[in-house]
C-alpha cells in the first residue's frame, strides 16, 4: 500500500552494509549511519533499514521514507515505502561520484568532462540517452557507463515512477526483471502493452497511468487492450472458452464504461484478429490459446478413437478375463463398464458417490494385468512388452492422486507430474515425445480444463487406451472450459452412467441426499437429523458460532484437523473462510506459551497447523489445492536452519517442504476453504456453511460437490432458503464448443450458437436421471449432538 508522503519519516544516512538480500525479490535489510532524521525520540547514530531496494551500493548515500515499526524480534526499525538515491548537490561531488572506481573505464579526467558537458543533471540524460555521451568517451565506455548507472539506479527510477502511479515496488521489481531498462519507457509511453504480456498489470492500472500520460479513449492501443482484457476476464471467471462477437463488444463497452465506443471497439478486434490474438471461428471469438486448446482436443480424441487395439484381444477374451477385486459381484452395468472400456479406445465412465467407480477401475486395471500376462507369452520380450504396455494412473491435483493410490492399491501420479510440465515451461511429454504406456486411467475428470486436457491428449500415443473417470454433476474446472460436461454430451466416446448407489453405512445417506440434490430439491428429510448427517438452520450471524459448537463437539469426539473440513463459499464475510479459519485455528490448534510462529499478511502460522497450498508448484511437485501440516518453524537464528530466513516445514503426506518466508504467500490455512479448493478431496466429516449471503455464489454443483466431500458425517449450518436456492439453482452454462467439435463432421460446424449473456451466464439443464438408492444402513456420525447444543441456553 503507498502511504501519503506526508505521513512518512524520513532518514537521509549512508548506507553502512547490507545486512540481508533476498536471493529471488528485491527485498533487503539494511543498516544505516544516519546524516539527517525526521524522527522523534531516536539518539542512536544507526538504523536498520528493510524494503524493497534495487542495487545499493554501500558507501553511497540515500534518502529513505517510511515509518518506524517495532519488529518482535529485531526492535525498532524503519520499513521504507520509497527511497531515493541522493546524487551529490555539487559539481565536484559528482566529478567524485563519476570517478569513484565504480564504474570501470572512468577517472577523474573522463569524469570532470562528463560534468562540463552535461552539468548537474548528468545521471539523468546519461540515463536517458546514452548518447549524449559521444565524443566524451569512447562508445564501448559509455555504454558499461549507462549499464552500470541503469543498474544502481534504473530500478530505482523505476520504483519511483511505479509510486507516482499506485504500483508496488514488487510489481516494479519484476517488470524490471522482465524488461530491465525499457520498463520505464513501456510503462510510461505504452501501459496499455502489459495487459497483453505481463502478469499482474489490468488494464484498469494500465488505464490509470495511460490515461495520466495522455493516451485519448479511443486510442486502438487502449482499446485493443480492453477487449483482450474482456475476453481473459470472462474466461477465466466464468469457464467460457469464446464469446460471440456481439457479447465481446458490449461487454468491452461495460468495462470502458462507455457505449459510443463501439466503432472503435470493432476496429480493435478486428486487428487482433489479424495479428492472432483473437480467432473467429463462425462469429465466436477466442484468444488464441485457448481456440488451440479446444481444437487440439477434439483432434486427438479422434486420433485417438480411430487407433487400432494395441494388440488383438477379442470382446471375449476380455470377458473371460475380468478379474473383479474380492470377487464382488458386479451389476449388469458395471460389468457393462467394465468390458467396454478395456474394448473402447478411449472410454467415459461417470457416476456419483458410491456407484462403484473405484471398483471399476480396479477391475479394468486386475483385467488389463490378466490380458498382459495371456499375451506376453507371444511377445519377443516380455519385459519389454509389460513394460510398453503398462498402466498409468493419473489425477488433476495430489491429493487426489494419492486417494486413487489408496483405493485402487495401484500408483497414481498428478497429470502435470506425468507430463512433466515445470512451471510456465512446455510439457516434456507432447506429440513429438509421447509418454509411454498401454492403458491411460485419468480420475476427478471433473476438474481438467481444456488447456490441461489439450496437453494431456497431445501426449498420448496412438494406440495407448484411455478411460476417463469422473462425477459430471460436481462442480466445473475452475479454468475455462467444461470438458468432462461436453464429452459426455457429444456421445462421441463410449460411456457408461453408474447409476445404482452400493454405499452402505456412514455417509449412505449423504450420497443419496446428493442424488436430490442432483435433481433439483433437498429431500424431503432434509432437517431431520440423519445418524450421518445433520443440519443446523441459524441466521447467518450466528453461522460463526453454530460452527464454534460443532467443531468442539466434533473434537471431544476424538476428529482430528485432518478428518474434519469446513466448507465455506466464499472469502469474506462473518461465515466466509478467513473468519472461520481463525476461529478453527484457535480451537484445533491454541496458541501455548513462547511458542514459535511466523505471520504472513493476517495469517499467524504455527506448528502443527492445517495449511493448504494456493499455486502449483511443479518443480517442488506439489499443486494448488494440496493439504499438509506445518510440522516445525524456524527462525534464521536457529542453529541448524540453513535457510538464511524464517521458514516453515509443511509434510504434505509424507514430503517435507520448507517455506522460507517470502514463500508463504503460497500457503493458507486449511480448516476451513471454499468448496473449489476441497474438490478431489474427501473427509470423514464435512461441516458446510451456507447463508442467502452468499448470493449469486448458491447452485446446485456447488452443493453437491461439498456435501459429497463427506465420507462419513455431514453437518451443514446456515440458512434453509440458501440450501433449497442451492439445490434449485443450475451452475451456470459455459460457452464452449468441444461437444459440437466431436460430433460435427470434421471442418463442417454448422450448430447455431447457444450462448448465454456472459455477465451472469445463463444456466444449462443437466440431464441426469434419478438414481434410486440402494439399501441404507446408516451409522453413528455424531448421535448424541442435537440443535440445542449449538444454541445457547435461554
Ligand atoms: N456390485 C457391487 N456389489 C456390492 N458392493 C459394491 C458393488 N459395487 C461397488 N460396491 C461397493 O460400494 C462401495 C462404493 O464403491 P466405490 O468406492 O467403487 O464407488 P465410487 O463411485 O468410486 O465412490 P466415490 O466416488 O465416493 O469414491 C464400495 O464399498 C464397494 O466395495
Amino acid at each position: 500500500m503507498a502511504f501519503p508522503t506526508a505521513q512518512l519519516d524520513k532518514i537521509t544516512g549512508t548506507l553502512q552494509h547490507v545486512i540481508f538480500a533476498s536471493s529471488d525479490s528485491y527485498f533487503k535489510i539494511l543498516s544505516v549511519q544516519i546524516d539527517e532524521a525526521t524522527l522523534a525520540d531516536w539518539d542512536a547514530p544507526e538504523i536498520i533499514v528493510t524494503g524493497t531496494f534495487a542495487d545499493v551500493q554501500e558507501g553511497s548515500t540515500y534518502a529513505f521514507y517510511g515509518q518506524v515499526v517495532r519488529h518482535p524480534k529485531y526492535g525498532q526499525q524503519l520499513k521504507v515505502v520509497r527511497y531515493e538515491n541522493e546524487l551529490p548537490p555539487d559539481e565536484n561531488g559528482l566529478i567524485k561520484y563519476f570517478a569513484s572506481g565504480q564504474f570501470s573505464g572512468i577517472g577523474k579526467k573522463t569524469a570532470e568532462k562528463i560534468v562540463d558537458h552535461l552539468g548537474l543533471d548528468a545521471v539523468n540524460l546519461i540515463l536517458d540517452d546514452v548518447s549524449v555521451l559521444d565524443g566524451i568517451m569512447k562508445p564501448a565506455t559509455a555504454q558499461k557507463l549507462a549499464r552500470n548507472l541503469q543498474l544502481n539506479l534504473g530500478l530505482e527510477r523505476l520504483f519511483q515512477v511505479g509510486n507516482q502511479y499506485g504500483l508496488g515496488a514488487d510489481l516494479a521489481g519484476r517488470l524490471y526483471d522482465q524488461y530491465g531498462h525499457e520498463a520505464e519507457t513501456i510503462l510510461t509511453t505504452d501501459p496499455y502493452r502489459l495487459v497483453f504480456e505481463f502478469d499482474g498489470i489490468s488494464f484498469k492500472i494500465a488505464d490509470g497511468i495511460g490515461q495520466k500520460n495522455g493516451h485519448t479513449r479511443d486510442d486502438l492501443r487502449r482499446i485493443q487492450a480492453a477487449v483482450y482484457a474482456t475476453m481473459m476476464n470472462v474466461s477465466f471467471q466464468y469457464g467460457h472458452t469464446f464469446l460471440t462477437r456481439d457479447q465481446l463488444v458490449q461487454t468491452t463497452a461495460q468495462l470502458l464504461r462507455d457505449q459510443q465506443l463501439e466503432t472503435a471497439i470493432t476496429a480493435a478486434i478486428a486487428q487482433l484478429l489479424k495479428d492472432q490474438i483473437l480467432v473467429d471461428e463462425d462469429g465466436r471469438l477466442y484468444a488464441a490459446a485457448l481456440y488451440q486448446a479446444e481444437v487440439q482436443t477434439a483432434q486427438d480424441l479422434r486420433r485417438l478413437l480411430r487407433a487400432p487395439m494395441p494388440f488383438d484381444i477379442t470382446s471375449e477374451a476380455i470377458a473371460a478375463a475380468v478379474v473383479t477385486p474380492g470377487h464382488m459381484q458386479l451389476d449388469e452395468t458395471q460389468i457393462a463398464a467394465v468390458t467396454a472400456g478395456l474394448n473402447a479406445q478411449v472410454f467415459l465412465l461417470t457416476g456419483g458417490p458410491g456407484t462403484g467407480k473405484t471398483t471399476i477401475v480396479r477391475t479394468i486395471v486386475a483385467t488389463w494385468h490378466q490380458l498382459l500376462a495371456q499375451q506376453a507369452k507371444y511377445a519377443d520380450n516380455t519385459k519389454d512388452f509389460l513394460k510398453n504396455y503398462a498402466v498409468k494412473l493419473a489425477s488433476p491435483t495430489g491429493r487426489a492422486a494419492k486417494r486413487m493410490t489408496e483405493v485402487t492399491g495401484y500408483d497414481a501420479t498428478t497429470i502435470h507430474r506425468l507430463l512433466g510440465i515445470a512451471d510456465l515451461d512446455e510439457p516434456e511429454f507432447n506429440a513429438d515425445n509421447p509418454i509411454a504406456g498401454g492403458l491411460l486411467i485419468i480420475d476427478e475428470a471433473s476438474m481438467l480444463d481444456i488447456e490441461l486436457t489439450a496437453k494431456l491428449l497431445a501426449a498420448i500415443p496412438s494406440g495407448m487406451k484411455v478411460i476417463i473417470v469422473g462425477d459430471a454433476d460436481q462442480l466445473p474446472s475452475v479454468g475455462p472450459g467444461n470438458v468432462l460436461a461436453d464429452l459426455v454430451a457429444s456421445q462421441a466416446l463410449a460411456h457408461i452412467e453408474l447409476e445404482t448407489i452400493y454405499r452402505q453405512g456412514r455417509g449412505s445417506s449423504i450420497t443419496t441426499m446428493a442424488q436430490d440434490i442432483k435433481n433439483g430439491r433437498l429431500p424431503a428429510d432434509f432437517m431431520t437429523n440423519q445418524r450421518d448427517r445433520s443440519t443446523f438452520m441459524v441466521a447467518p450471524d450466528q453461522v460463526a458460532t453454530a460452527i464454534e459448537q460443532v467443531v468442539k463437539a466434533a473434537i471431544k469426539k476424538g476428529y482430528t484437523a485432518d478428518e474434519l473440513q469446513i466448507l465455506a463459499p466464499m472469502y469474506k464475510t462473518t461465515a466466509g473462510v478467513h473468519a472461520l479459519n481463525a476461529m478453527a485455528q484457535a480451537l484445533f490448534n491454541p496458541i501455548k506459551l513462547a511458542q514459535k510462529s511466523l505471520q504472513f499478511g493476517e495469517t499467524i502460522f504455527r506448528r502443527g497447523d492445517k495449511v493448504l497450498q494456493l499455486e502449483n508448484d511443479s518443480e517442488r511437485d506439489i499443486y494448488n489445492g494440496d493439504m499438509g501440516q506445518i510440522v516445525a518453524v524456524q527462525y534464521k537464528k536457529d542453529p541448524g536452519n540453513t535457510e538464511n530466513e524464517d521458514s516453515l516445514v509443511v509434510d504434505f503426506d509424507g514430503k517435507e517442504l520448507v517455506y522460507p518466508k517470502k514463500q508463504l504467500n503460497q500457503l493458507t490455512l486449511a480448516y476451513v476453504t471454499t468448496v473449489h479448493k476441497a474438490q478431489g478431496n474427501e473427509f470423514r466429516l464435512v461441516i458446510m456453511a451456507l447463508t442467502s449471503r452468499f448470493g449469486l455464489m448458491l447452485n446446485r454443483n456447488l452443493l453437491y460437490t461439498g456435501i459429497t466431500r463427506a465420507k462419513e458425517a455431514l453437518i451443514l449450518v446456515g440458512e434453509y432458503e440458501a440450501f433449497a436456492r442451492a439445490a434449485q439453482t443450475p451452475v451456470p452454462m459455459r460457452a464452449t464448443w468441444l461437444t459440437q467439435r466431436l460430433h460435427a463432421e470434421e471442418n463442417n460446424v454448422t450448430q447455431p450458437v447457444a450462448v448465454s449473456q456472459p455477465t451472469p451466464p445463463g444456466t444449462k439443464q443437466l440431464t441426469t436421471q434419478l438414481i434410486v438408492a440402494q439399501a441404507v444402513s446408516p451409522m453413528i456420525g455424531m448421535a448424541d449432538v442435537t440443535p440445542y447444543d449449538f444454541m445457547g441456553k435461554t
